[in-house]
């Protein structure tokens, strides 16, 4: 059956064009489906891309016991429970730039037939009116722009708006000086927007912080007569507090796209005459449904193939270039994490990364993720990724601490992993040989030499006479073939490790053997 996509929004034909020419891809159109519907048949699908109407719910991502992958034709990713799918190991992916421009121009439409009454004197119109008094409006020229979050479409907003000749101030909590004297506009804080502000616009996301942002108290700071254009999200404007801001006259006029609630058919705010609306046409656009819509196919087919995707929104983005430069430590990581959780005997407290050397100077939180991911794999099962993987951590109460040293052991790369428990650290440290893939150098402060793959064998014994001769006959009783054989001591007759890979995996009766020898400390048996 290949994989399985499932369309639960319409999403732009010649966009999804990608995904229809893969062999390996199944499509099914579930944009007619009830919300009922979709529960019941989302466990079929491996992948579920939307817009913004089909709401993500926890209780569907629950349902969705196959879903790997969910992919948001736009930007807006609020109609995903985005820790509910972390949790369950499911990465969400947008396609963040290619509906910017139609925003950004839906944005100045509003705008200007706001400030000069179009639709209402359209409307008018075609009521057989003809009022040339009712709709004098006011030029935007010399006016200020008030713009609230200036990220992608904020930005597009504020070049387009100083074309009309308009005076821009803007407030982003990642505004710099630079940025703002590069786009020809004033930085300033929310309450100067608000102070100076003849129209505002807002392009924030919708957060916790965000929600609600234009209240009461903010309508009351702002200049008497003020505009208010929302194309972004709906939940930013209390309504109620807008409703009686424009009935107060504090302000003269609102164009919204987006709403608290969607789709309605009835809403208080479009009884004002001085409300404007369009039902979320921000991004409606020919060019931006084929540009979002391609960039979520072509995300789906990278993750089908394994390679990484381009736009992760619960997983952090890396650049191609850097991508190139980390992903051999991947696996790397993750086999330190599945070698050194066997030597635990306690729950681990604390998860402790240590990279020197080339290693240190590339973005090492991938590298963090897969060594995690490597350490839960073992106990918590298959369904640890590296979407979930600190969250899983993070919710069994451990900590995980990353340094970077200039310690490199004489490797040019090197990670050390070491775990925390109640009563001791253990450690182990890898490197990635040139042409030759990853090695396990230490265990612990012993040094080895160890290929991490296939049947593992740690000895911890006494280091005297006979003690590998003793370990090769007993091996052999057992029929068990030695294939390489590391040993080191931290002193002559003191505590020795033997690190051994053989042909088979070790039964657990044939550990518990091992262990009576006399010499013998401890035995584990590592399969990789
Ligand atoms: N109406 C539509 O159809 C439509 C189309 C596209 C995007 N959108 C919405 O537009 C919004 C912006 O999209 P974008 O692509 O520009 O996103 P973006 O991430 O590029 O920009 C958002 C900006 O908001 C800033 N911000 C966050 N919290 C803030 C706060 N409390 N105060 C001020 N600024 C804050 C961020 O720093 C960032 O620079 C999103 O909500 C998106 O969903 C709507
Ligand atoms: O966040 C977005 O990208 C816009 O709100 C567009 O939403 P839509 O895909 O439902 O038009």
């Amino acid at each position: 059956m290949g994989f399985r996509v499932l369309i639960a929004d319409p999403l732009s034909e010649e966009g999804i064009a990608p995904l229809l020419e893969s062999d390996d891809i199944h499509l099914d159109l579930g944009t007619e489906w009830t919300n009922q519907e979709l529960l019941e048949r989302i466990s079929d699908y491996d992948a579920l891309l939307v817009r913004s109407q089909t709401q993500v719910t926890r209780d569907l991502i629950t349902k969705a016991t196959n879903l790997k992958i969910i992919g948001r034709a736009g930007v807006g990713v609020d109609n995903i429970d985005l820790d509910a799918a972390t949790e369950h190991g499911i990465i969400v992916i947008n396609a963040p730039n290619g509906n910017t421009n139609s925003a950004a121009e839906h944005t100045m439409a509003m705008m200007m037939a706001l400030s000069r009454k179009i639709p209402q004197a359209y409307l008018s119109l075609k009521n057989r009116q003809w009022d040339r008094k009712k709709y004098i409006g006011i030029e935007l020229k010399n006016k200020t722009l008030g713009i609230i979050g200036l990220g992608r479409i904020g930005a597009e907003v504020a070049y387009r708006a100083r074309g009309q000749r308009m005076n821009i101030i803007a407030y982003d909590p990642f505004l710099s000086e630079d940025h703002a004297n590069k786009l020809g506009i004033k930085k300033g804080n929310i309450e100067d927007v608000y102070q100076h502000a003849d129209f505002i616009t807002i392009h924030t996301p919708l957060l916790k912080e965000t929600r609600h942002l234009l209240n009461k108290q903010a309508f009351e700071a702002m200049k008497d007569g003020v505009q208010i254009i929302n194309c972004a999200r709906g939940g930013i404007i209390d309504e109620e507090a807008l409703y009686e801001a424009i009935q107060a006259k504090k302000v003269a006029g609102a164009a919204l796209d987006v709403f608290e609630e969607e789709p309605f058919y009835e809403h208080q705010l479009l009884e004002l005459p001085e409300v404007i609306a369009t039902p979320h046409l921000g991004a409606s656009t020919i060019e931006a449904q084929e540009s979002v819509a391609i960039d979520v196919s072509e995300d789906v087919i990278r993750y089908v193939h394994g390679e990484a995707v381009r736009n992760p929104v619960n997983l952090p983005s890396i650049p191609r270039e850097a991508l190139s430069e980390i992903e051999p430590y991947f696996l790397l990581a993750e086999k330190l994490g599945q070698f050194l959780i066997l030597l635990a005997d306690e729950p681990v407290e604390q998860i402790n990364l240590y990279y020197s050397g080339d290693v240190a100077k590339t973005k090492i939180g991938p590298i963090t993720r897969n060594a995690v991911k490597g350490l839960l794999t073992r106990h918590l099962g298959d369904h640890v990724n590296d979407v979930n993987a600190l969250y899983l951590a993070e919710k069994r109460g451990v900590t995980i601490h990353e340094n970077k040293t200039s310690s490199t052991q004489g490797f040019t790369n090197l990670i050390r992993v070491e775990i925390v428990t109640k009563s001791k650290k253990r450690s182990v440290a890898g490197t990635l040989l040139n042409g030759l893939g990853p090695r396990i150098v230490k265990v612990d402060h012993y040094s080895v030499d160890v290929t991490p793959k296939g049947h593992l064998l740690v000895i911890h014994h006494q280091d005297q006479p006979g003690v590998i001769g003793k370990m090769g006959s007993f091996l052999a009783t057992k029929h068990i073939n030695i294939a390489t054989m590391q040993v080191d001591r931290a002193d002559i007759g003191g505590n020795a490790i033997m690190v051994m890979t053989v042909d088979r995996h070790i039964e657990k009766n044939v550990l518990e053997a091992l262990k009576q020898l006399e010499e013998i400390h401890d035995a584990i048996s590592i399969d990789l």
